[in-house]
């Protein structure tokens, strides 16, 4: 009998809501390697302190689009005027490794997604007013004012549509948000194995006979 496979998990938010720290700390919590970020690829340059193949994968456009052609990505779409992609084979090797897997993606992407994976969670994480949504992304330091003024006008449009997600946490106290997601997180695991466990016995039962 082949090994349970992992849960494909999307994680979305408008830019500043916090899905990056929760994802964090739910991993923190987890260090055993049973849960993992897909890591992206992007062409948008990176912000200080991000490290290729930690934070993103970092091309240029044209080869971007070049992996598009082959084929390579989950997913992708444009946000923010730049390219983010899925690649496809992470996500395959690591969901049939036994490991679930976390997407931080749009709602663009989380579209591709639910048309390819229909057994995928779809998280999405709210700020708890539009004020804090802005303070939060001013005190992250690493956006001008010009990008930020970019981010909360996005944020907007992002949030339009939250009706597309299974889940919603708004974020406001964050270790209770984390404990939320951790929740979703291991209630669709003991899912998953208490219904690998039941087709076993179905399986033995039929084949026995
Ligand atoms: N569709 C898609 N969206 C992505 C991917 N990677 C990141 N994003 C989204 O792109 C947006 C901008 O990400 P980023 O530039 O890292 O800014 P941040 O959200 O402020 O950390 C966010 O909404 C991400 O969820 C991807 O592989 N595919
Ligand atoms: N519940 C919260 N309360 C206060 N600040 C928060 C909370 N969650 C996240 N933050 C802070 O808000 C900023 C944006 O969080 P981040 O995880 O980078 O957002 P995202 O990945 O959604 O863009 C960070 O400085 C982070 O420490």
């Amino acid at each position: 009998m082949s090994k349970v496979s992992g849960n494909l998990f999307v994680i979305a938010a408008p830019s500043g809501a916090g899905k990056s720290s929760m994802i964090d700390a739910l991993l923190k919590r987890h260090p055993q390697g049973s849960m993992q970020v897909s890591v992206s690829t992007t062409t948008r340059k990176p912000r200080p302190g991000e490290k290729e193949g930690e934070h993103y994968f970092f091309v240029d456009e044209k080869t971007f689009l070049e992996q598009v052609d082959k084929g390579n990505f989950y997913e992708y779409a444009k946000v923010f005027d730049h390219y983010y992609g899925t690649s496809r084979h992470v996500i395959e090797d690591t969901l049939a490794s036994g490991v679930d897997v976390f997407l931080d993606i749009d709602w663009q992407g989380t579209r591709q997604v639910k048309a390819a994976y229909p057994g995928v969670h779809t998280v999405f994480i709210l700020p708890p007013s539009n004020a804090e949504l802005e303070r939060r992304l001013r005190n992250r330091g690493q956006d001008s004012e010009e990008v930020i003024a970019k981010r909360m006008a996005k944020a907007q449009h992002e949030m339009s549509h939250y009706a597309e997600f299974s889940y919603l946490i708004v974020n406001e106290d964050f270790d209770k948000s984390v404990q939320q997601l951790e929740h979703i997180v291991m209630s669709q695991r003991l899912r998953r194995s208490k219904q690998q466990i039941r087709h076993r016995e179905i399986l033995q039962d039929l084949l026995a006979e």
